[in-house]
């Protein structure tokens, strides 16, 4: 039997909800056979309020893992996430062009949960100018948003249509922006917009801040649906009801953390 593949460019989030183990996970769910390019790890301190700690890979490591993948086995849809530094944001891109990479997911990850403060600015520039250009779509948050936009705070759907336009000027032919729980809405909003039609989905908001790894989630499960050969907007409707299902699903891990629930996908389709 073949199967899909894809590749994730991703961090390693130790406690499992996020990061390529949510990528991992997704891409198992969707059917997809996940291989992995590691960029930094995150671990975070169970002594002081789980605060995240980042530590990035060689630069030559990651290359050596991205080669492994797009040089010894080919790959049908690739995603990135968590980069961590200037340099390994343009080794990522070096390597689509390089391989001319057709089905490529950015999530423009600039901050985990909770935390509304980029740490490194310049990585928003870098993503922005170098790895936006390349992407198939680009799935920011609000906030990730109003930075790759330099629109600041985004408060609207309004708001949201705006920034979307003006990171498709930067050159990604799709652009996902997710309301999610930040935007102030009865419904769990995200816009879609290619250059020239804004699409709004509109999922169920589940009361929960059990969200955690929900955008990896999203954006590995538009990797996989495009990977098998969907339409950007048909993958990215099937990963809204995959995210929506993790998220109803989701749960405790810790007094800090609640992931989302990757397979509660699967069992709704039983
Ligand atoms: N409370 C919620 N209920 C339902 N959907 C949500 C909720 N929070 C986020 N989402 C959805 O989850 C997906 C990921 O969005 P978001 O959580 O904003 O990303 P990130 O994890 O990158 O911050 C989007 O489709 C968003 O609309
Ligand atoms: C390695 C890694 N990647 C990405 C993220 C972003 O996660 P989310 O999907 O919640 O935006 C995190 C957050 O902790 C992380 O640790
Ligand atoms: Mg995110």
């Amino acid at each position: 039997m073949t199967m899909k593949k894809a590749l994730t460019i991703a961090g390693s989030d130790t406690s499992g909800g996020a990061g390529i183990q949510a990528d991992l996970k997704t891409f198992q769910e969707l059917g997809v056979f996940g291989m992995t390019a590691l960029t930094v790890i995150v671990a975070q301190d169970p002594h002081n309020s789980w605060f995240h700690e980042v530590f990035p890979i060689e630069l030559s490591t990651l290359e050596k893992q991205i080669e492994t993948v797009l040089s010894g086995i080919g790959v049908d849809a690739v995603k990135t996430g968590m980069l961590g530094t200037t340099e390994l944001i343009e080794l990522a891109a070096k390597k689509i062009d390089q391989y001319q990479l057709k089905n490529v997911v950015v999530d423009p990850v600039l901050v985990c949960k909770g935390a509304d403060e980029v740490l490194h600015p310049e990585n928003a520039d870098c993503l922005r100018d170098v790895l936006v250009p390349r992407a198939t779509v680009v799935t920011p948050n609000l906030f990730e948003a109003g930075q790759l936009s330099q629109m600041g705070a985004l408060k609207t759907v309004e708001d949201m249509k705006e920034a979307a336009k003006r990171i498709h000027d930067k050159g990604a032919a799709y652009v996902l922006v997710k309301g999610g729980g930040k935007l102030q809405h009865e419904k769990a909003i995200d816009v879609l917009y290619d250059g020239t039609q804004f699409d709004i989905l509109e999922g169920e908001r589940i009361d929960t801040t059990y969200t955690h790894g929900a955008g990896c989630t999203y954006s590995a499960a538009i990797c996989a649906e495009l990977a098998k050969g969907q339409s950007v907007r048909d993958a990215v409707n099937i990963a809204k009801e995959f995210i929506t299902e993790a998220i109803r699903h989701s749960f405790k891990l810790n007094q800090y953390v609640g992931p989302t629930n990757h397979g509660a996908y699967r069992k709704l389709q039983k």
